[in-house]
Formats: structure tokens, C-alpha cells, sequence
């Protein structure tokens, strides 16, 4: 029989991009869905529900401890109330989760299997339940230079990251094409006519960005279009954002290594700023290698790490065609580029990298998950 896999959050933004994957990839042939709501208990189900057709109230203990699975996308606040609860009234069914409030727990696995594939086998031979996505810059890093790793080559890293408008949310997705409206707006007259001088234009754009009527609710009131933010997230310790504090913290324990700051740990740090993207982030990288590895062999090593990492010469005319945002949005492919040796010396590798974050930044790695447990 088929397992029954709750779904929740599916109308959100991360939770269409998880169906649209989920529907290519025929998982709802493997499974009876139960569609949740948080607002709309009782309404249609989407057209991929089988035999419950009626959305189920997403409070509703009883109907959540119904499923074999639940696959939750609908936001940490969602999580810290309901996840504990279900655990106490019993529920021993696997919950796979976007969000991040469960990655760090003990009992918490955070998945990306073309990484680390060995690390969810072994907590699911011991007994695990509780599957957590990984922050989006995070996943994206690792399915890049996952060869580097696996090959145990990596000393540390340094991320400077470019991310999208879409890991804030959809509204700042909205916000920002509204943004780049307005400055057009401010302009467009002068735009039309070639002969008027572009330092009148650009007098217009910066007091249009800087206009207390310019659209910027969203982003807490900066402007982003024409513009970049360089801090995402709460502040904590050591002079970092919280996104910062996950490159560390996250990928050492997607690794498998020990906490990050802790002996054995690999140092995972660098600055995170807000750009004009829609939703590729992208992450120019420093790694300090263990050694000095001739980069033909560097490349070999990301090349064969897994089946979306694609290697990008270091040549113009191919980093400009296919190593952005604007090359990758929309697709699995996680292109790396810019490698070449940096003037610090031979142990110091270059490297620039783009990938869409809500397909392996948030849905991928969760449908992969249920996969994995439908096979188990
Ligand atoms: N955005 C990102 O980049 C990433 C997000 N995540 C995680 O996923 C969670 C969800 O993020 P995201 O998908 O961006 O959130 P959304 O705001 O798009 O969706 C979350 C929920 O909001 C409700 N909702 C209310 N109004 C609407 C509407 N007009 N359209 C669609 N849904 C609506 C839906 O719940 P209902 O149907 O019950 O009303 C939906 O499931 C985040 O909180 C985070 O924990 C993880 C990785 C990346
Ligand atoms: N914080 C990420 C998006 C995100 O949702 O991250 P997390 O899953 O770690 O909360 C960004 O702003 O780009």
C-alpha cells in the first residue's frame, strides 16, 4: 500500500516550486498525498490529490498522525508550534522540513543526499526521523565544490555571496521588480531621448532611491534595485548575520564533521549581501587547500562529484554565457566557474558559482528525501 505523505505549506512559494518538481519527477505516483492548510481546512485539494480530496486542517493532531510522512514547507513558526506536539502525542512517522528551526537539533539530519548521502543512511539505520533542508547558500556551496570535500582538500573556506531577492520571500520578490519600475519610471523620458546626459539620469535615480515614497517595505525600508544590501538576517555573535553563522555551522554538520569553531571542524565564513537577483544566489569563493593540487585535477574532482555540478572554463565569453543567474534560474544545473590559483599562493583556490535557491536551495533535497525513505 501506498504510504500516506502529508504535505504542507504546498501553495507557498518554496511549497509550488516542491509540487511543479514533484509532478515532473511522477513522485505522486509513489504516494497518497494529504494536503494541509493552515487557512483553508475543508477546501479543494490541488489536482495531484488521489483518494482525500478535501484540504485537512494543518493544527489538527490527529489528522497529521494519520501519515507515514509529512513534508512540511510552510515556515518555522509553523514548526516550533506543531512539530513538538506531534512528537508528544506519539506521532512516529518521518517529517521532512524546509525550515530551519530543527537543523542544529541533535536528532536532526540536514539533507543534501548528493553530499551526503552516507550521513542519512547511517541516522536512518539508527532510527531517524527528522530530515532537515539546509540554508540555501549552504546546499548550493556544497553540491558546487562537494569534490573538494569528499577528497578532504578543503582547509577552509571563505564565501562572499550575491543572493537573490526570493530566499526574503515572495513579497520581496514583488518588491523588487516594483523597485526597478519606479527608477525606470523616474527616467523614462530622458531614457527615450538619446541626447540627454546621463549624469541628469543618474541625479534622478539616486533621489528616486532614496525617496521616502520609493517602494521599500519589504526590505526594511533600504532600496535594493540599483543597490545591494550586504547584511541578511538577524545579528549574532562574532561580528556575523545569521546567514553568515549557517555557512559554518550548517555545512559542518551536513559534512559530518564536528560543530563549527570546534577541533576538527572545517572554518566556514565570509560576508552575505542582498543583490538584484530574482532567485539564483551566486558566491564568489576563496579555498584554502590542503595542499597544492594541479587544477586539472581540481576540476576533475567537482566535475565528477555529482550530476548537476557543471564545470564553466575560465574564459570570457563562457563565464558571461553560462555562469549567472540569468543562465541558471529555473534549472538543477549548479555551474562553477572563475577556478584558477589566487596570487596568495598555490594552496589558494578562486572560484565563482550560481544556483537557483529555491530548486536545490529548498525543494530539491526534500522530495530527494522521500524518495530515499519510499526505497528504505
Ligand atoms: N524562501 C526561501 O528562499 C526559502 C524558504 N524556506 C522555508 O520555507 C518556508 C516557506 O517559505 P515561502 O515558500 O517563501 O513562504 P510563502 O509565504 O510563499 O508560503 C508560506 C505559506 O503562506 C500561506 N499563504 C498565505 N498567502 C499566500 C499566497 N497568496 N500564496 C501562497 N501562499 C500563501 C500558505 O499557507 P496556507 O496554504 O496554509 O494558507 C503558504 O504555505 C520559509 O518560512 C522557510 O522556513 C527554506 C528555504 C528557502
Ligand atoms: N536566508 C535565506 C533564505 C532562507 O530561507 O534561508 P533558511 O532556510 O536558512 O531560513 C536568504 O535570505 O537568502
Amino acid at each position: 500500500m501506498s504510504k500516506l505523505v502529508g504535505l504542507v505549506g504546498w501553495r507557498g512559494m518554496v511549497g509550488s516550486v516542491l509540487m511543479d518538481r514533484m509532478v515532473e519527477e511522477k513522485d505522486f505516483d509513489l504516494i497518497e498525498p494529504l494536503f494541509f492548510s493552515t487557512s483553508n481546512a475543508g477546501g479543494a485539494a490541488p489536482a495531484m490529490a488521489k483518494n482525500e480530496t478535501r484540504l485537512q486542517d494543518a493544527f489538527d493532531l490527529e489528522a497529521l498522525r494519520r501519515c507515514d510522512i509529512i513534508i512540511t514547507a510552510q515556515g518555522g513558526d509553523y514548526t516550533k508550534e506543531i512539530f513538538p506536539k506531534l512528537r508528544a502525542a506519539g506521532w512516529h512517522g518521518h517529517w521532512i522540513d524546509a525550515a530551519s528551526t530543527l537543523r542544529m537539533a541533535e536528532d536532526a539530519v540536514i539533507i543534501l543526499d548528493p553530499v551526503n548521502r552516507d550521513v542519512i543512511d547511517r541516522a536512518l539505520a539508527a532510527g531517524g526521523r527528522n530530515w532537515i533542508g539546509g540554508n540555501c547558500t549552504v546546499s548550493l556551496m556544497l553540491m558546487a565544490m562537494g569534490g573538494l570535500f569528499k577528497a578532504d582538500l578543503v582547509e577552509w573556506v571563505s564565501a562572499m555571496t550575491y543572493q537573490a531577492a526570493s530566499g526574503a520571500g515572495a513579497q520581496n520578490m514583488r518588491e523588487l521588480l516594483q523597485q526597478m519600475g519606479a527608477l525606470h519610471d523616474a527616467v523614462k523620458n530622458e531614457l527615450a531621448d538619446p541626447a540627454s546626459a546621463i549624469l541628469e539620469i543618474d541625479r534622478k535615480v539616486a533621489a528616486t532611491l532614496r525617496s521616502p515614497d520609493f517602494p521599500t517595505q519589504h526590505f526594511r525600508n533600504v532600496p535594493l534595485a540599483g543597490s545591494l544590501i550586504p547584511w541578511i538576517d538577524v545579528p549574532v555573535e562574532h561580528g556575523q548575520s545569521k546567514e553568515e553563522w549557517k555557512g559554518g555551522a550548517e555545512c559542518n554538520k551536513i559534512l559530518g564533521k564536528p560543530a563549527f569553531r570546534s577541533p576538527g571542524s572545517i572554518p566556514i565564513d565570509g560576508l552575505c549581501v542582498r543583490i538584484g537577483a530574482m532567485r539564483c544566489h551566486s558566491q564568489g569563493l576563496t579555498v584554502k587547500l590542503k595542499k597544492d593540487v594541479p587544477l586539472a585535477e581540481i576540476e576533475a574532482l567537482l566535475a565528477g562529484a555529482n550530476d548537476w555540478v557543471k564545470m564553466v572554463p575560465n574564459e570570457r565569453e563562457a563565464t558571461e554565457r553560462a555562469l549567472t543567474p540569468a543562465a541558471v534560474t529555473g534549472t538543477l544545473s549548479v555551474p562553477v566557474g572563475r577556478l584558477h590559483k589566487l596570487a596568495m599562493g598555490p594552496e589558494y583556490l578562486g572560484a565563482f558559482t550560481v544556483g537557483d535557491q529555491l530548486l536545490w536551495g529548498a525543494a530539491e533535497p526534500l522530495r530527494r528525501m522521500l524518495r530515499i525513505l519510499l526505497q528504505a
